[in-house]
């Protein structure tokens, strides 16, 4: 294991700024007014939000809260019917959906999308192909730039590998992988691409208690090490409260409220929205009153 996952797990306290607007140069991205319509269903409303550089940034909400439909925004797979987001100050509606990684943005799903007859390093490596500069010419007659290219992406890989404790695994292919691995795969993946923004949709989905202690770690070590900004959908509310300097709420398309886990946790109205999934309620009175 590595090291970091031995450091004792702290829930993430408020801090005195959390609340205050932030120079417009700490932003890292801007999402104003966006509402989506598939029909007769206005899946997001108006939900507007900043997620500031460096910061691991959580969207939260009952099912139906229209969480992975903003997430689909921003990864350019939806358009919105009204409204805009801005990256880095550049607006991201108007990039095609192949742009996104170029523009340092990776994502991890909800399924896991890898190559399953590939091993975890050629996995890494493909995740890596997308900072490949070199043409075709050269590639054909591997030339001293593409060599150079491959050196350097198989460092960084490397780097990801020992980053995620991965190198028991570097040359298994991923089909034989444990579900819990295949995750943390998955996000290695997403490093490799070196991202300023990483999108996570659902993290802890399928795995256990000790799994998802683990991922809480890789999403800290990837914050404060590599200094990645995360914006993350995800459900386990002990996992949103541990790793989520700020939380935004929604129910039903709508934004509900914002702020730190235990603000938001506290409030009335998420409260009510997780009402009929009992264990969620407990789940967020416990993490509140920490
Ligand atoms: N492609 C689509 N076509 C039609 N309706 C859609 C589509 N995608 C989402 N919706 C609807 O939009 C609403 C919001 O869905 P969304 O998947 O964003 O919610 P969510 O908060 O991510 O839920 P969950 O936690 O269950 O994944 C739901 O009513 C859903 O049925």
């Amino acid at each position: 294991m590595n090291d970091a996952v031995t450091r004792p797990l702290e829930a993430k306290r408020a801090s005195p700024s959390a609340a205050a607007a932030p120079p417009q140069e700490d932003v890292l991205l801007s999402a104003k007014n966006l509402s989506v319509r598939f029909g007769g269903v206005l899946a997001v409303n108006n939900v507007s939000f900043d997620v500031r550089r460096g910061e691991v940034f959580t969207l939260i909400g009952p099912n139906g809260a229209g969480k992975t439909t903003v997430f689909n925004l921003i990864s350019r797979i939806y358009n919105p019917t009204s409204g805009s987001i801005d990256y880095e100050g550049v607006p991201l509606t108007r990039q095609p959906p192949h742009r996104i990684a170029g523009l340092g943005i990776a994502r991890t799903f909800q399924n896991i999308e890898l190559f399953e007859h590939a091993t975890v390093l050629h996995n890494l490596l493909i995740g890596r192909h997308t900072h490949r500069r070199t043409q075709f010419w050269s590639d054909i007659f591997f030339t001293r730039g593409v060599r150079a290219a491959e050196i350097e992406a198989r460092e960084k890989v490397e780097r990801v590998i020992d980053l995620l404790d991965l190198q028991h695994y570097r040359d298994t292919t991923v089909a034989g992988l444990p579900y819990g691995v295949r995750k943390v795969v998955e996000l290695g993946r997403a490093l490799c691409t070196e991202p300023r923004l990483l999108l996570l949709d659902e993290p802890s989905s399928g795995l256990n208690v000790e799994e998802t202690e683990d991922m809480a770690f890789w999403i800290q070590d990837i914050q404060q090490e590599l200094g990645v900004t995360v914006l993350m959908v995800e459900h386990d509310m002990t996992l949103v409260s541990k790793v989520s300097d700020r939380v935004l709420a929604m129910n039903q398309g709508e934004v509900l409220a914002m702020g730190t886990p235990q603000q938001v946790q506290a409030h009335p109205g998420v409260i009510e929205a997780y009402l009929g999934a009992a264990e969620d309620v407990a789940t967020l009175r416990r993490e509140a009153a920490r």
